[in-house]
């Protein structure tokens, strides 16, 4: 997405903050029971995948789900969109029950899942015109709609081929199209952009931005992709081990890291641990081959240059870059903690 885009969309969440909540949830409880060991699959304990959450989404924002694998999005995202039962605790869109009248989501929300097996057969045409029909339009303002959006997303060429003969990021593309065929006020995306090249990414964001900014829809948005949920959400929540464990905008977010910085040192071969300042802080360094990434406080950040850039240590590094903390630097500076008190939406 491009920077304009992406200040214009921030901009709307000053609005957004003000303006009346489209979905809520309240100490939404779900565990999946324990399996015993059978054949082949060994037996599991109780997962409790949603433990007390509370998430209020208002009109017009793009709210991000965020969390390492298992966090328990999909497991929020599936009893948000009636598909999946809560054993305890409240789901509300647009005043809807939909613990209570589950059959009401398919009206108010525009579901993409993780999957798309039911769509797999359809060409890319027929996909996004079944959705429409589906979803109570007559055949020609779904055809209609399903021309629009299938040139807004640059799939027309495509139009004619069955998803399973597409690319993983173009049948992404094409089943987000669907998505999108007979308007939703509330958008449930479930890692929309996975497998997608950038243009089709930037496609993906800017038909978002423009339902929001266009026509009022409200987007909930689950993703890993830290760098891209930070140009588009307005705010997120740190979903872990089924808590949200932080909620807050992305620049709120940061702040909870403010003072420090982020330095990243290659090295040409191994790390010098022979020089004490590069012994001292590599319990602290995530490491990846060559690579390390730390979180620093500044002074220690700079002083670990110093040491670095000045002394024996020099010949032993490649390269290095200091940064300002990113949305990722939160999400790993909270995961793990299960942090309470942070949440202020
Ligand atoms: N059908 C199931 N039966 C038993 N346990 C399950 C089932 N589905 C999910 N779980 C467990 O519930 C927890 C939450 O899973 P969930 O799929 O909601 O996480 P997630 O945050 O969406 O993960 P990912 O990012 O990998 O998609 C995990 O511990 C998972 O193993």
């Amino acid at each position: 997405m491009s920077t304009g885009t992406a200040q214009a969309a921030h901009g709307a969440g000053g609005a957004a903050a003000a303006a009346a909540p489209v979905c809520s949830v309240r100490g939404l409880v779900k565990t999946y029971p324990a399996a015993r060991a059978r054949r082949g699959t060994p037996a599991h304990p109780a997962v409790r995948a949603s433990d007390g959450i509370d998430l209020t989404v208002r009109r017009g924002e793009i709210f991000g789900l965020l969390g390492p694998n298992g966090a328990g999005k999909s497991t929020l995202v599936r009893q948000l969109t009636g598909l999946m039962r809560p054993d305890a605790g409240e789901v509300r869109v647009l005043g809807h029950d939909l613990v209570r009248h589950p059959e009401r989501a398919a009206r108010l929300i525009g579901y993409l899942g993780q999957e798309s097996t039911a769509l797999d057969e359809l060409t890319v045409a027929l996909a996004a015109e079944t959705t429409g029909r589906l979803r109570g339009l007559d055949r020609r303002t779904a055809r209609a709609e399903r021309d629009a959006v299938l040139d807004e997303l640059g799939l027309a060429a495509l139009a004619g081929k069955p998803l399973s003969r597409l690319s993983g990021g173009q049948r992404r593309l094409a089943c987000f199209a669907a998505a999108l065929v007979g308007d939703r006020p509330l958008l449930v995306l479930d890692e929309p952009t996975t497998g997608m090249d950038p243009v089709a990414r930037r496609a993906v964001w800017a038909a978002v931005d423009r339902r929001r900014a266009e026509r009022g829809a409200t987007v909930l948005l689950v993703t890993h992709n830290v760098l891209e949920a930070e140009t588009v959400l307005h705010r997120v929540a740190v979903l872990e081990r089924g808590r949200v464990i932080a909620c807050d905008t992305p620049a709120g977010l940061k702040a909870l890291v403010d003072g420090e910085v982020r330095l990243e040192l290659v090295w040409r071969d191994r790390p010098p641990l022979n020089v004490p300042e590069v012994a001292a802080v590599r319990e602290a360094a995530t490491e990846t081959g060559r690579h390390w990434t730390l979180r620093l406080p500044q002074e220690r950040a700079r002083a670990l240059v110093a040491a670095v850039t000045g002394g024996p240590a020099f010949a032993a590094l490649d390269d290095f870059t200091l940064a300002t903390p990113s949305l990722e630097d939160v999400y790993l500076a909270l995961g793990g903690n299960g942090t309470e008190g942070l949440v202020k939406g």
